[in-house]
């Protein structure tokens, strides 16, 4: 089990200028925490600082008792940043290549087989492994893309939308796999406003204040 996410008193402004209130909560390794609050709430700019890409306007975050560093949670973004012109396996490899600074994998080499074993916990077809990701529909995409951000067992799994583009078969598969990561100690955060998902998640963190005073 890890020490956790602390968000201590974090303020964070929206695109739009608008600043959020002040948030603050401690999120355990084995929680998978979901941040709700409807279309343009602002999910998206809070797993951007929960994850470390982006400073709150005030506040801090830590993992484990320190601040948290880019690259350190496995990310989603709705974006899904996949590496065009490389193949599946190849855009899950750059999370590892990047990490210890060797060189590409061949299909042989010995980084490529942990990341099939990711794609294929994903249940992306075998055939579509060695693809250009541009080749792949939007729902293959998303699996490359929560494929990387699993890689390495990061202690902290920050999520945005990680369901949107897949059938309800496809969501229970992605759903098992970020179970076992919660199981296995990691923090799993992720932005949704999926009654399916909600159902599921240990808890929610809502942006939208009560309207009663
Ligand atoms: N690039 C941008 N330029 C201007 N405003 C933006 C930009 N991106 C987001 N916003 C605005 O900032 C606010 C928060 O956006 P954010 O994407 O964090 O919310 P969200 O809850 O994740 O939305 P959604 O559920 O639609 O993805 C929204 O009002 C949005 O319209």
């Amino acid at each position: 089990m890890t020490g956790g996410l602390e968000v201590r008193t974090v303020e964070i402004r929206l695109p739009s200028g608008h600043l959020l209130p002040p948030l603050t909560e401690t999120l355990a390794g084995g929680e998978i925490v979901a941040v709700t609050g409807g279309a343009g709430s602002g999910k998206s700019s809070v797993l951007v600082v929960l994850a470390g890409r982006a400073a709150p306007a005030a506040g801090e975050v830590l993992l484990d008792g320190t601040p948290i560093e880019p690259g350190t949670a496995g990310v989603l973004t709705q974006q899904h940043e996949l590496v065009g012109g490389l193949t599946a396996v190849e855009n899950v490899s750059v999370r590892v290549l990047g990490r210890d600074g060797r060189r590409a994998p061949r299909r042989s080499g010995s980084l490529v087989e942990p990341v099939e074993d990711l794609l294929a916990a994903l249940a992306l077809p075998r055939a579509s492994w060695h693809n250009l990701v541009e080749q792949l529909s939007g729902g293959q995409q998303q699996r490359v893309a929560l494929a990387r951000s699993l890689v390495g067992s990061p202690p902290l799994l920050v999520l945005d939308e990680p369901t949107s583009e897949l059938d309800a078969a496809s969501a229970d598969i992605v759903w098992a796999a970020l179970e076992r990561a919660a199981s296995a100690g990691a923090v799993v955060v992720l932005a949704t406003d999926d009654p399916a998902l909600l159902g599921r998640v240990t808890r929610q963190l809502s942006l939208v204040r009560p309207t009663s005073q």
